[in-house]
């Protein structure tokens, strides 16, 4: 396998060892995944939690035993981290709080994930001449430039004000007492701390923004692999609802729109991110499907019909119901308005192109949420209440 297998520039492709940061979360587990199945990479696995990788780590008899290492840690207070970063040819770091709940909820958790804690990874990296590929966020982008523009305004319907690319697209966010910000803020830093050990000391990088990628294993259901209280993004707050069989909760209306991307198609762009140095070292990378946009109802509307046809159910006589974010989120929340990624830089360095349509990707990973999570929901509903 490992003999055949090619760059973009027709290169035969050498194993190397990868220390991936945040490798037990959505997509580290479909990263490894891929790595396991796909290449002849090693992984040097990192994070608090494992459960989203057991099936990749057990049994010993699986046929990448060997290539795939578990390492429970804290990067906030582990001093194996630099040696872990040392012994791997490339760092990928995914580590991060990423729940629009915590942003304004837990700010200084948040800024300290998604900045602080990630200094270290940089440093290690930049002095020991190791290539970093980081994760960051298409929230850097903040607001649309539309969205300030009065709404009559003819200039609305041109995309130079509310496509986002990388090299010219400000970075616009709200007031800092819309603390939703603290997470962009702390990534746009720490993206511009890695630009920068780029342009003053020769630090080997490549900053990724996702589009909101979506599939199985993202986040937890409230009450069955996570806290009750607990809000995960958008997909698994639908998700719950839908097994549930409760109406599903917009926003402030629903209005906000999104490009969402399928997680597997997201997962070839980081590979050949990997595999092709060369073509993505010093740039800041969209990965996004711009053909996937719908606002916040639509995406209520279409998982309605598609968890429907997966379940066997009937639909609900009110499928959704409006809530306030302040009532959904408290105090401090924001939210970015449009997300479409402009895919020219991508395009031209990976040649890749996002594949799968919204109502198929919704199909697959409802399909997954059914088989996986129904019957627990069933169980835990019919428990009686304990007094
Ligand atoms: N999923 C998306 O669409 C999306 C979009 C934009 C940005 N991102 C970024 O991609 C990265 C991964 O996102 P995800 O969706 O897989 O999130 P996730 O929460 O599923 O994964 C993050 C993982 O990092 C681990 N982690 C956090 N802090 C850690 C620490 N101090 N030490 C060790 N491990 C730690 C967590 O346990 C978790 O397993 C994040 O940086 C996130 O900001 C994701
Ligand atoms: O995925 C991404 O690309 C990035 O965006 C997400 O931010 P956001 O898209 O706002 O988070 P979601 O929780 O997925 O919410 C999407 C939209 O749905 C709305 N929503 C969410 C949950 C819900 O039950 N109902 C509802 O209307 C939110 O208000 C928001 O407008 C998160 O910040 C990050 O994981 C990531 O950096």
């Amino acid at each position: 396998m490992a003999a055949s297998r090619m760059d973009l520039d027709g290169r035969p492709i050498k194993p190397i060892t990868i220390c991936m940061i945040g490798a037990g979360g959505f997509i580290g587990s479909h990263l490894c995944e891929k790595l396991m199945s796909e290449t002849p990479h090693k992984v040097l696995a990192l994070d608090v939690y494992n459960d989203k990788i057991k099936h990749l780590l057990e049994p010993d008899s699986l046929p990448w035993a060997g290539r795939i290492q578990f390492h429970r840690l804290n990067i906030k207070h582990d001093s194996r981290l630099e040696g872990l970063i040392k012994m791997a040819d490339l760092t990928i770091n995914l580590a991060a709080i990423c729940t629009p709940a915590d942003y304004n909820t837990r700010p200084l958790d948040t800024i300290y994930s998604n900045f602080i804690d990630a200094l270290p990874v940089v440093k290690y990296c930049s002095e020991n001449n190791k290539r970093l590929i980081h994760f960051s966020t298409c929230e850097v982008y903040g607001k649309t430039i539309q969205s300030f523009l009065p709404k009559d305004s003819p200039l609305r319907q041109d995309p130079a004000y509310y496509v986002l690319k990388e090299d010219v697209s400000p970075c616009i966010f709200g007031s800092i007492e819309k603390q939703r910000w603290s997470y962009a803020c702390a990534k746009q830093l720490i993206e511009r701390l890695i630009y920068a050990e780029g342009a003053e000391n020769g630090l080997e990088f490549t900053i990724v923004r996702p589009f909101n990628w979506i599939g199985p294993r993202m986040d937890f259901i409230p009450g069955i692999d996570g806290p009750s209280e607990g809000v995960p993004r958008v997909l698994a707050c639908f998700s719950n609802n839908l097994l549930r069989r409760e109406p599903l909760k917009l926003v402030d209306g629903g209005q906000s729109q999104r490009t969402f991307v399928y997680i597997k198609d997201a997962i070839e762009a980081v590979l050949l991110m990997i595999e092709n140095p060369g073509r993505a070292n010093g740039h800041i990378f969209n990965v996004g499907n711009p053909n996937n946009e719908v606002t916040v109802r639509q995406l209520a509307e279409m998982m309605t019909k598609v968890y429907t046809k997966v379940s066997g159910e009937s639909a609900l006589e009110t499928p959704t119901i409006d809530v306030s974010s302040k009532e959904f989120y408290g105090e401090g929340y924001d939210d970015s308005d449009k997300r479409i990624p402009d895919m020219t830089i991508i395009n031209k360095q990976l040649g890749w192109n996002p594949k799968t349509s919204l109502w198929d990707l919704l199909e697959s990973t409802l399909t997954y949420q059914h088989r996986t999570y129904a019957e627990a929901i069933k169980k835990s509903m019919a428990k009686p209440t304990s007094y």
